[in-house]
């Protein structure tokens, strides 16, 4: 095993109670979605337009022509996510009001992955009839219906009479995502143990919607029928068996005289499971041919743990339907990308050309090289193609422009394309440009801090917010939280808080006055401050008593990683603090960068934080850091220096400083694009940006050097509050060690991601 491998399968798991899964979905706003509108709705004329009478326009339009749906409502990119919740996970049958947490979950992975817009109906009843009766009726509303859930044989009665009924894609995901995404692991590992696909021997537990759907894809895509064995609770599927049967086990039943899992599995070449949690053994796995190849799919917990399976082999190819271990086979890799696809080209149905497309264009996607940008997703380690990076994983950025496009030219190439793509490369363009960057771009940062968990100093730890964000950051596996103040203060806060402190491991509390580094850190401040009119005792009252100085000589003198403020003071007043202990890193300058995360993009705005008005030589350093900053966030900089006027027009003071400077920078030869002087809405659209062929900026900026703090202050303020964006920052930038200044009254959330980033060095 290469040490590449052995990081990634010693990952951590995600760590969290039940109570933090309770409280995640019941804080704020009850649930996990909300609708928002996409016109405004502020004035009479847009009631009269939106509603009665202007609505009576377009309902005209598709009363005419029924495809007009399409450009005039949202028809054409919302997918309903329909349950009965008869086979939750493989929680069983659990009702129907208790699957909509999990029908939310996939309608905002919809949205998150694929810019798909997705609600949930659960429906209250177990008989196929009704259900169907429930559900035919809806194709009006939706440009496809996405099942989950349903347990079998029911789910294949459903899906079948949708499928002749509604004229629309009707997708049961249990099904087909789960085999969409299981071949496109097993297309790899076959390649890799360099097997015959006619000659791989296959046993597959579970003979329910996932497994039966499987074996038809497996058996498309080139496996044998008499290689391979289903199995169920009553044994083995074989001809002839009569007990527990319906017409689609049948379909696979096997002339063997195996009769249980553990005589089919002895000599087989791949072990399938989508049963239920420890359906394997040891002893199962032992009896498998040489590199078996073991998808272990149940979910949450999987047939057979990999722990398990490399304690007894270790030429195993292991896969399992959870996110702690490498090689998750789970159907989010397929069903927002799918539907995608389908939707675009509003295909008529998903056939098995377009499912085999999906899993091929995965398969193919986890033997690509690795680029800069994505391995950042990849919690730092890059993945190679081999036995434990077999499939992408659902953060991977290239999926959306990569499964959409295979989908939709399958679906064009059999007929059922009502309207094709002519641009295919424009395509794939409009696709990436979809990528909803707010989880990127934090995701990857907390993955890679949780590879490389941090100490971090809570300044204000006795504030309440301040320690639910410590008791966060150390449950999401991101290091050891340290948090000043005085012991029984924040051990009592927390305990009315329902978080009991003692015995947490990773927290650690630290009191600067009965301290036994304040000698350390008063001293190593006296040796700064002397000369700048500072005293012995004045430096040792600092320590003592300001926790801002305490945290900072934490980090200074290596006690700490990182630390993060700001919760009870002012930003200046926050930055002055540390600014006494921590000196800006050699050759760098301090600024501010603010993180605008807007519908469909991120964009970095700086000098958010310091400089008031900078000059020119200041304006060209701030683009460097931004520049720098945008890097290490996994974005390629493309630095747009704004002003009121774009190349010189309408002429201004202001605005020659900027043109002197990007003079600056030309003369620099720095690494990255630039250009300006220019207007913002230059800068971020591409069209307008057209209007100046020679600007050097190959596409819009993803970085803003604001001319000055006002003008970076007050727009990312607005947008913020008006725009509906979120804005992350100001990120403190180019100190020398990791510190980063919360707003005011800042949340816990907020803390907790300030946290991450500043353990993550984003600044430095
Ligand atoms: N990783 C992923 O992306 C996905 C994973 N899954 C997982 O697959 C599993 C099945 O889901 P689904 O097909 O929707 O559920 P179904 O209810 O449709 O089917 C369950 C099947 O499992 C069989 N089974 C149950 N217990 C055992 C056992 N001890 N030994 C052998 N077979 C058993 C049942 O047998 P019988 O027919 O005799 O009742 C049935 O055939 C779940 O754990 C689910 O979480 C599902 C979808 C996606
Ligand atoms: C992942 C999924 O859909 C399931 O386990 O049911
Ligand atoms: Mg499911």
């Amino acid at each position: 095993m290469t040490s590449n491998d052995n990081n990634l399968r010693k990952r951590t798991r995600p760590t969290f109670t039940d109570q933090e899964a309770l409280t995640f979905h019941s804080r704020g706003r009850p649930g996990k979605l909300e609708v928002v509108a996409t016109k405004p709705m502020t004035t009479q004329r847009d009631l009269s337009l939106a509603y009665s009478p202007g609505v009576a326009v377009p309902v005209l339009a598709i009363a005419e022509d029924p495809s007009k749906a399409y450009d005039l409502t949202v028809k054409g990119n919302l997918v309903g996510v329909i349950s009965n919740g008869t086979a939750i996970l493989g929680l069983g049958n659990r009702g129907a009001q208790a699957s909509k947490p999990v029908m939310e979950g996939k309608a905002v992975l919809f949205k998150r992955f694929a810019d798909v817009d997705a609600f949930d109906l659960e429906v209250g009843t177990e008989d196929p009839e009704e259900f169907i009766n429930a559900v035919r009726f809806l194709g009006p509303t939706f440009g496809g219906i996405n099942l989950e859930d349903i347990k079998a044989p029911e789910c294949f009665i459903i899906e079948a009479r949708l499928r002749e009924l509604m004229e629309i894609p009707v997708f049961h995901d249990d099904q087909h995502g789960t085999a969409i995404i299981a071949a496109a692991g097993i297309l790899n590992a076959l390649e890799l143990t360099g097997r015959d696909i006619s000659r791989t021997k296959l046993v597959c537990n579970g003979a329910g919607a996932a497994g039966i759907a499987s074996l038809e894809i497996l058996k498309a895509l080139g496996f044998r029928d008499e290689n391979v064995i289903l199995c169920d609770t009553k044994g083995v599927v074989f001809k002839g068996r009569t007990e527990g049967m319906n017409q689609w086990k049948s379909a696979h039943a096997t002339d063997t005289p195996a009769r249980t899992l553990e005589e089919a599995i002895a000599g087989a070449d791949v072990f399938f499971g989508l049963s239920v949690k420890g359906a394997v053994t040891r002893e199962m796995v032992k009896a498998m041919a040489a590199n078996p190849i073991i998808f272990a799919m149940a979910n949450p917990d999987p047939e057979i743990t990999p722990e398990d399976a490399y304690a007894v082999r270790d030429d195993v190819i292991m896969a399992t339907g959870r996110s702690d271990y490498p090689n998750q086979i789970n159907n989010v890799l397929g069903f927002p990308y799918i539907f995608r696809g389908a939707l675009d080209v509003r295909a008529k149905s998903i056939n098995m050309e377009m499912k085999i497309a999906a899993a091929k264009a995965l398969a193919k996607l986890a033997q690509e090289d690795v680029p800069d940008e994505v391995a950042a997703a990849y919690q730092g380690a890059r993945p190679r193609f081999g036995r434990d990076y077999i499939i992408p994983a659902p953060f991977d950025p290239r999926l959306i422009s990569t499964v959409p496009p295979a989908v939709a030219q399958a679906a064009m190439d059999t007929g059922v394309a009502q309207r094709p793509i002519v641009d295919m490369g424009a395509y794939k363009a409009q696709l990436s440009a979809r990528r909803d960057p707010v989880a990127g771009a934090l995701q990857r940062t907390v993955e890679r801090v949780r590879r490389y968990p941090k100490r971090v100093v809570f300044a204000e730890g006795e504030e309440e917010q301040v320690i639910r964000a410590a008791v966060s950051f150390v449950g999401q596996g991101l290091g050891t939280a340290i948090l000043v103040g005085r012991e029984e203060r924040i051990r009592e806060t927390a305990a009315g808080l329902g978080m009991a402190l003692d015995n947490r491991e990773g927290i650690e509390i630290h009191n600067a006055r009965l301290s036994q580094r304040n000698a350390a850190y008063a001293s190593y401040l006296y040796d700064r401050l002397q000369r700048k009119g500072y005293l012995f005792r004045d430096c040792q009252r600092m320590i003592n008593q300001d926790r801002n100085h305490f945290a900072a000589a934490m980090v200074a003198l290596g006690d700490a990683d990182a630390m993060v403020t700001g919760v009870t003071r002012n930003f200046s007043v926050a930055l002055d603090d540390v600014r006494h202990v921590i000196d800006p890193k050699p050759g760098h300058r301090v600024i501010g960068v603010s993180l605008v995360l807007a519908r469909g993009r991120t964009v970095l705005v700086a000098d958010t934080a310091i400089t008031e008005m900078p000059d020119a030589k200041d304006l060209a350093e701030i683009a460097v850091e931004a520049a720098g900053v945008a890097r290490r966030l996994g974005y390629e900089p493309r630095v747009a220096l704004l002003a009121f006027s774009s190349f010189g027009h309408p002429p201004g003071e202001r605005s020659a400083r900027v043109q002197e400077a990007v003079r600056i920078l030309d003369g620099r030869r720095v690494d990255f694009e630039y250009d300006g002087e220019m207007a913002a809405d230059v800068a971020l659209d591409k069209e307008l940006m057209a209007q100046y062929p020679f600007c050097r900026l190959s596409d819009a900026a993803n970085v803003l050097v604001m001319p000055a703090f006002h003008s970076a202050s007050i727009s990312t303020k607005m947008m913020q509050t008006l725009g509906g964006s979120t804005v992350i920052g100001p990120l403190l930038v180019g100190l020398d060690r990791a510190v980063q200044i919360v707003p005011l009254g800042a949340k816990d959330t907020d803390i907790v991601n300030m946290a991450a980033l500043a353990a993550f060095n984003v600044g430095g």
